[in-house]
């Protein structure tokens, strides 16, 4: 089997502070994982040493076979990342952005796709606004947008569902699920929203401390969901004790 992401033995420290310990991962095309586990755990600093924003301290991070340290633009050609909505640019419009990020990814005009999905999100309406004016909510969706535009391979989000009203909470985890499922995007989103995971996901893999504590594959979430005695919290809940 080939991988779109793998992670081997990969280590990030903080200086003298030890965050990732070790972390092997493999994601095929068309999965889509939840990474879960709690506060300080080090789930944003393992999403930013795969997309090149931490440079990790020992071990590898190969998107598509390329290394994201020693080829980081034919990896991150491959990869689409949801970055931090608190660092949008606040004096461009959302279409100014999405039209920068097109682009950079050496797309002529903003993707149908980005459109439709603007759409879905209802952002639309908001994009001729300076970011600037924008709520919590809508950067939120901004984000999430430019991270999709041009629909790449691996698709990273960092609680991506922060934020976001119901209706588009749910029309973003039908929007990432569909991908996996038609066009094989492999996704793999930061979360502390079980029931997300437990409902669309069909890998969940628990970090505790910087270790990898436990994975959930689809054959076990497929029996957790069928079982209305279980639930990924609980399981997860037993796994952290355990
Ligand atoms: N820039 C930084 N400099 C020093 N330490 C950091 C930095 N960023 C994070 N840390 C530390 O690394 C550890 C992991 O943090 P990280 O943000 O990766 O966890 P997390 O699992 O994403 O947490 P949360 O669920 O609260 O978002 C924490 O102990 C945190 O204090």
């Amino acid at each position: 089997m080939t991988f779109v992401l793998e992670l081997e033995q990969l280590q990030h420290r903080y200086d003298e502070h030890a965050v990732l310990h070790g972390i092997d991962l493999r994601l095929p095309a068309g999965e889509f994982a939840a990474l879960i586990g709690p506060n300080g755990s080090g789930k944003t600093t393992l999403l930013h040493c795969l997309a090149g924003i931490q440079r990790p301290s020992a071990g590898r991070v190969l998107i598509g076979g390329h290394d994201i340290v020693r080829a980081p633009l034919a990896a991150k050609q491959l990869l689409g990342f949801a970055v931090d909505p608190a660092r949008l640019p606040p004096l461009l419009s959302g279409r100014e952005c999405l039209r920068l990020f097109a682009g950079a990814r050496g797309l002529g005009e903003i993707p149908a796709s980005t459109l439709a999905l603007a759409e879905t999100l209802s952002l639309s309406p908001m994009l001729d606004r300076r970011i600037g004016q924008y709520s919590l909510g809508t950067r939120q969706k901004l984000a999430i947008a430019l991270g999709l535009l041009g629909e790449p391979p691996l698709l990273v989000l960092d609680e991506p569902l922060n934020g976001l009203d119901p209706l588009s909470a749910y029309a973003l985890k039908r929007h990432l699920q569909q991908l996996a499922r038609e066009r094989g995007t492999t996704v793999l989103l930061a979360t502390h929203s079980l029931d997300v995971a437990e409902r669309f996901i069909t890998r969940a893999v628990l970090l505790m401390d910087g270790r990898l504590r436990r994975e959930w594959q689809a054959a076990e979430l497929d029996a957790i969901r069928a079982d209305p005695q279980r639930s990924l919290e609980q399981s997860m809940v037993e796994a952290l004790a355990g």
